[in-house]
């Protein structure tokens, strides 16, 4: 299996290469999450997310997804609690979304596929003083993932949408303020799944406590075209490469547990 190797079969994806060699390898993500083999565990605490709206500074296309970057150097819009000892400091969150609305997340629970996913992503600023520094270590990192569905209009998530024809073109990048992630979160982020794997793009570091939310968002079709309507390339290439698809292929679950906080 994938696991024993340090090499994972190199999967063609149309925005990277898989490396040939990943560090450990043992504990990558994404991956499917089987419910039936998931564990309830009663010790694990509802998640307590702050965040304060002012820290938002910035949304720009990475040439991957799109990122809302948030000010993290103080501990101004944090999450703790949950499966975590430490409390993360939150730098940034960004989408995967597919083509069509059939597939587009990254996590699977029982092989189902969502629309699109949401990653909040956190970094642990008890341990470390720099995300850079966080992303190399087992304890680092803290990623919410919440999954999307197509379906009524998600008002919050507008004011997002109607910034993203400014930053079409990969490396573009327009001064975004006061949004709050938390309207992005569902109503419920008691029930969630947790397991310890790693980033999905590169340097794919086995630094990231998933906690993946039970409860989806709904978002109406029109606002997850202008998601597709972003552009993999940069304004100068001759050919323009529509931005979708932009997800990890699964990965082995190498015997890892999935843990729940419900029952
Ligand atoms: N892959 C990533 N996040 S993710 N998709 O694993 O949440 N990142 C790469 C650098 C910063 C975050
Ligand atoms: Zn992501």
């Amino acid at each position: 299996a994938a696991c024993s190797s340090k090499y994972v079969l190199s999967q063609m994806h149309p925005m990277w290469q898989e490396p040939l060699a990943i560090p450990g390898g043992d504990r990558q993500s994404p991956i499917d999450i089987v419910v039936r083999k998931s564990v309830y565990d009663s010790e694990l605490k509802p998640l307590v997310t702050d965040y304060d709206p002012q820290t938002c500074q910035q949304i720009w296309n990475n040439g991957y997804s799109f990122l809302v970057e948030y000010d993290d150097t103080t501990d101004k819009s944090t999450v703790k609690g949950g499966p975590l000892q430490d409390k993360y400091r939150l730098c940034q969150f960004h989408f995967h979304w597919g083509e069509s609305n059939a597939w587009g997340s990254e996590h699977t629970v029982d092989r189902k596929l969502f629309s699109a996913e949401l990653h909040l992503v956190h970094w642990n600023s008890d341990k470390y003083s720099l995300f850079e520094e966080a992303v190399m270590e087992e304890n680092g990192l803290a990623v919410i993932g919440v999954f999307l569905k197509v379906g009524k209009r998600h008002e919050g998530l507008q004011k997002l949408v109607d910034a993203l024809p400014a930053i079409r073109h990969k490396n573009s990048v327009v001064d975004f303020n006061r949004f709050d992630p938390a309207c992005l979160l569902p109503s419920n982020t008691d029930d969630y799944w947790t397991y310890h794997g790693s980033l999905t793009t590169p340097p794919l570091t086995e630094s990231v406590t998933w906690m993946v939310m039970k409860q989806h968002i709904e978002v109406s079709h029109d606002q997850l075209a202008v998601f597709r309507s972003l552009l993999f390339t940069s304004a100068d290439e001759e050919v323009q490469k529509g931005m979708v698809n932009n997800f990890r292929v699964q990965q082995s679950p190498c015997g890892r547990t999935v843990r729940s906080s419900f029952s």
